[in-house]
């Protein structure tokens, strides 16, 4: 047992966007990182300077910390004594090299490359987890072997990975006592909810898993294939094609330009002409400078330097512009193209924060009126956006409705910028379903591998033959709901048939009709698309209200009616305007009546930091203390305690 005097420490929330810490106790975190981190090239060199532990990075300083170029003496001195060599010999202090933080990535360093220490639920970077922790603790002010360590750890954290977590705090941070508190239910407690079904719109994945009196269901665990990274890039295609001239289909979807301030071409060096403006790409932020306003332009900083105006009109951003030269910058030629790529996603974050909405019944260009609004590239190019609004977003819930729009030049750039910037699984699978890859199972499967299901993973064929079944017995075609429901097995391998008692909470009817919107989608995207039909050769991914009602029929049956009451949507995506609404309107329609679905959605705060909160209020309560996992009791038995210890 921990026997620190008071209650608290340093709580540590790491998302596959954003790292979140601060003080046990709190109502909001401290200190917001991004989930990144950069190499120094310099260091890498060996350019280090051996005696200077505050220059450069800006954050070196009292505990040694991975900003610094000074840090490479602590690295050299750790290494000569071995401190931090783990169990395995396997942290290093290569943690020290990291650069973290937004300074760090204004603009981009010649050969510096991006990396995350997250991907697709697991972690992918030991050195960058840490060098994160490490970064957070010295914003804190706090040294982090003084204090406890509370961090969330994402739900699909396999038990190897759990046990090096907790290493790399105990070793590579020398806490003195961690806990680790899964991330659904640190955001159940948030939420003051024992029992709750958590809907986590995160960064890589929509995710939805039941907690029953404080435990998270893994069997329950469902999620969406893509988030909200998986929109930007998508947000990015659509700019990208209207930018190029060449419009996105269907007509509906368009985004049309209504203004683009001349360019000095003398400003822009040949390289950077190549390398990142050819074919019709669009400049992100950090490769595009401006000259001051000239007077009597017109111009205003708040016009044309914000990512949006709520005005309707399209005369906004090209007439307010006029007589702003925007210049590229020759840094897009020297970026690392990992770089490149997480700026571009970084436009498009930017583009769905601003535009994007969620309509409260399924989107269809007759029927729903969408108010155009404009958006301004950073090179001054207005775009009015209207429909695209709200179909964005309809991808969460009609999968159905993207593949048009993943079908053109669009999913050239998505596949570019995911294989550049490494990213996996949700925006990937974006791009490679646009390309004919089956993404519903979780296991990419191109056209060319053969009939469907040959590709798939042992415990994932019986659900592509359920789909085969279902499909060839049923009232739905392979390429129709039916194909769709066949697909919806989560990566934890719960397949879809209906013969699973999961349909009887569906009321027993045909997985099928569960898909009806994805349907209704695709029928009006066929009737608009400009190209014709859209070939069905792949099923759509399980829509987000699908998954969360699998999620609630695959617990145990006396905990559904508390689950499907306490619908809770967290996560930075739960901010896009309508979505509890819609939620709310599409589990109404999806459950039977046995179950009345009831969304549960806080402040804004309380939503986009739910997991992070929970885990603040569990190291302050005074029962808690007794959990702590102290390095007494690891250093006696080991990471593997943590399974015990930690649920
Ligand atoms: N006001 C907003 N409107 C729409 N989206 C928003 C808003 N604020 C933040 N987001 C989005 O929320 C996402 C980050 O969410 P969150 O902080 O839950 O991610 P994370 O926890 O790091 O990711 P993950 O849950 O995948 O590990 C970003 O994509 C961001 O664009």
């Amino acid at each position: 047992m921990y026997a620190g005097d008071e209650t608290g420490g340093l709580v540590i929330d790491t998302g596959h966007f954003s790292t979140k810490a601060g003080y046990a106790g709190d109502d909001c975190p401290k200190c917001i990182l991004p989930s990144v981190v950069t190499e120094d090239p310099a260091l890498l060199v060996g350019h280090g300077d051996d005696d200077d532990d505050d220059d450069d990075g800006g954050g070196g300083g009292r505990f040694g910390l991975a900003h610094g170029r000074g840090s490479a003496a602590a690295a050299a001195e750790a290494a000569s004594t071995g401190r931090f060599a783990g169990r395995r010999g396997g942290l290093t202090r290569s943690a020290d090299r990291l650069i973290v933080g937004d300074a760090a990535l204004m603009r981009p360093r010649p050969g510096q490359r991006i990396r995350g220490p997250l991907l697709d639920g697991s972690v992918q970077d030991w050195d960058a987890l840490e060098a994160l922790w490490r970064a957070a603790a010295v914003e804190l002010r706090m040294d982090p072997a003084e204090s406890p360590l509370l961090l969330t750890e994402p739900v699909t954290l396999a038990d190897p990975q759990r046990e090096r977590y907790l290493e790399t705090a105990m070793e590579g941070l020398g806490a003195p006592a961690t806990y680790l508190l899964r991330s659904p239910v640190a955001s159940a407690f948030g939420a003051g909810l024992p029992t709750a079904t958590v809907v986590d719109l995160g960064y890589q994945h929509s995710r939805s898993t039941c907690v029953v009196d404080g435990f998270a269901l893994q069997r329950t665990v469902q999620q969406h294939p893509w988030g909200q990274q998986a929109l930007d890039l998508l947000s990015v295609a659509l700019m990208r094609d209207a930018v190029a001239g060449t419009q996105p289909r269907p007509d509906h979807a368009q985004l049309t330009p209504t203004g683009r301030p001349g360019h000095d071409p003398a400003a822009v060096s040949p390289e950077a002409a190549r390398d990142a403006f050819d074919a019709g790409d669009i400049a992100p932020r950090y490769a595009v400078s401006r000259s001051p306003p000239r007077r009597g332009s017109g111009f205003t900083p708040s016009t044309s330097s914000s990512s949006s105006s709520s005005s309707s009109s399209s005369s906004g951003g090209g007439g307010g512009d006029a007589g702003v030269r925007s210049y590229v910058t020759g840094m897009a030629a020297t970026a690392h193209p990992s770089y490149h790529a997480y700026m571009l996603a970084s436009l498009g974050r930017e583009f769905r924060e601003s535009v994007a909405q969620v309509t409260p019944v399924p989107f269809s260009p007759e029927m729903v009126v969408v108010d155009p609004v404009t958006f301004v590239l950073p090179d001054g190019t207005s775009l009015e956006v209207g429909a695209a609004r709200a179909l964005l977003t309809e991808t969460l819930f009609a999968p159905e409705a993207v593949r048009p729009l993943v079908r053109g030049g669009e999913q050239e750039i998505l596949a570019r910028m995911t294989r550049e910037a490494g990213w996996a699984h949700g925006a990937a699978g974006l791009a490679a379903w646009g390309q004919g890859v089956d993404v519903s199972t979780g296991v990419l499967r191109r056209e060319s591998d053969g009939p469907r299901g040959l590709a798939a993973a042992p415990e994932q064929t019986s659900s592509s033959s359920s789909s085969a079944s279902s499909a060839a017995a049923g009232d739905a075609s392979p390429t129709d709901g039916g194909a769709a429901a066949g697909g919806g097995t989560s990566r934890h391998g719960s397949a879809m048939s209906s013969a699973d008692p999961i349909h009887e909470g569906l009321g027993g009817r045909d997985p099928a009709a569960v898909y009806r919107f994805g349907r209704r989608m695709r029928v009006l995207m066929r009737a608009s698309s400009t190209t014709g039909a859209v070939e069905d050769t792949v099923p759509a991914p399980m829509a987000l209200h699908q998954a969360v009602s699998m999620s609630m029929m695959s617990a145990d049956a006396d905990s559904r009616k508390a689950l499907s009451s306490n619908i809770l949507l967290c996560g930075g995506g739960s901010l896009l305007p309508g979505i509890a609404t819609r939620v709310q309107s599409e589990l109404a329609a999806t459950l039977t009546g046995a179950f009345r679905p009831r969304v549960v959605s806080g402040l804004a705060a309380e939503r986009q930091f739910s997991a992070w909160l929970g885990g603040s209020i569990t190291a302050s309560l005074g029962t808690f203390q007794q959990l702590w996992i102290s390095k007494q009791e690891y250093d006696e038995e080991g990471p593997g305690i943590v399974d015990r210890r930690c649920g």
